[in-house]
């Protein structure tokens, strides 16, 4: 069994702070991976130096053995991405943004015509044919982003909160597809808010705290016998604080 996805070490600094503090991290071959922390744990920042958008200040990452940063062709033709905040031509219909970018990874065109058609379709763009990137909702968003991430067909996936913002019927639609790449032999890492969501659709999970994997591996393992919730809370703490602090709200 290979790897997918092999984190050794990965540190980032921002100034004084260390927002990511030696994650070390290994996404077997057909695992759906869930990357679950807190608001600022580390999360963006880790996949974002995992798939070659942000340049580590230490540690590897390698894509099915090849470095994002010594093989990055290797390394990019074989993972698609859906990073936080994507930044995408906002003057190009949904169309033509995923024509654009077949096109620009070197797919032949009537691949790319047929693969960006049904995208589309299956991800309920099609009816905003016509309509420019900038006119589209948050939820749009994060599926025409995930639309380019599938495009090439990738073996490995990472995804930045997928569904944040994202309507139930399309989540639906959203986890059949993850599921079925799975199931066909696909890898995938998300980062998630929602445990229910992770506990759903993961076999694998990672809890991130202040930079660091604080518990890895398969989900029933983590979990144990909790909710993945109960798990999640008890490893990185601070359950009544904010009732405590705005104790002047109640009457
Ligand atoms: N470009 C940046 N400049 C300065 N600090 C940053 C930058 N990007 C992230 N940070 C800091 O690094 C830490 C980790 O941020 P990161 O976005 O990776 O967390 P996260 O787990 O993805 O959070 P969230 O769940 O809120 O998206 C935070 O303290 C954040 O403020």
């Amino acid at each position: 069994m290979q790897t997918a996805l092999e984190l050794r070490g990965l540190t980032k600094r921002f100034g004084d702070k260390v927002a990511v503090d030696g994650i070390d991290l290994t996404v077997p071959q057909g695992s759906f991976y869930g990357l679950v922390g807190q608001n600022g744990a580390g999360k963006t920042t880790t996949l974002s130096m995992a798939v070659g958008l942000l340049r580590p200040d230490g540690g590897t990452a390698q894509i099915f053995g090849a470095d994002v940063w010594t093989a990055p062709d290797t390394a990019k033709a074989i993972v698609g991405v859906l990073p936080d905040g994507l930044a995408m031509p906002e003057r190009l219909t949904g169309r033509e943004v995923l024509t654009y970018l077949g096109l620009l990874r070197g797919m032949a065109k009537d691949v790319v015509a047929q693969r960006a058609a049904e995208l589309l379709e299956v991800l309920e763009l099609d009816t905003a044919e016509k309509a420019l990137v900038i006119e589209y909702s948050t939820g749009m968003r994060k599926k025409i982003g995930l639309a380019t991430a599938l495009l090439h067909a990738p073996r490995l996936l990472v995804l930045d909160e997928p569904f944040e913002a994202v309507d139930p019927v399309s989540a639906a639609t959203i986890k059949t597809i993850l599921r079925g790449f799975v199931a066909g032999g696909g890898s995938i890492v998300l980062s998630s808010h929602v445990m229910a969501l992770v506990e759903q659709l993961c076999d694998h999970v990672a809890v991130v705290d202040a930079g660091t994997v604080v518990a890895a591996g398969p989900l029933d393992q983590v979990r144990g016998t909790n909710t993945l919730e109960d798990t999640f809370v008890g490893l990185v703490g601070g359950q009544d604080k904010g009732i405590k602090e705005l104790s002047w709200l109640s009457k």
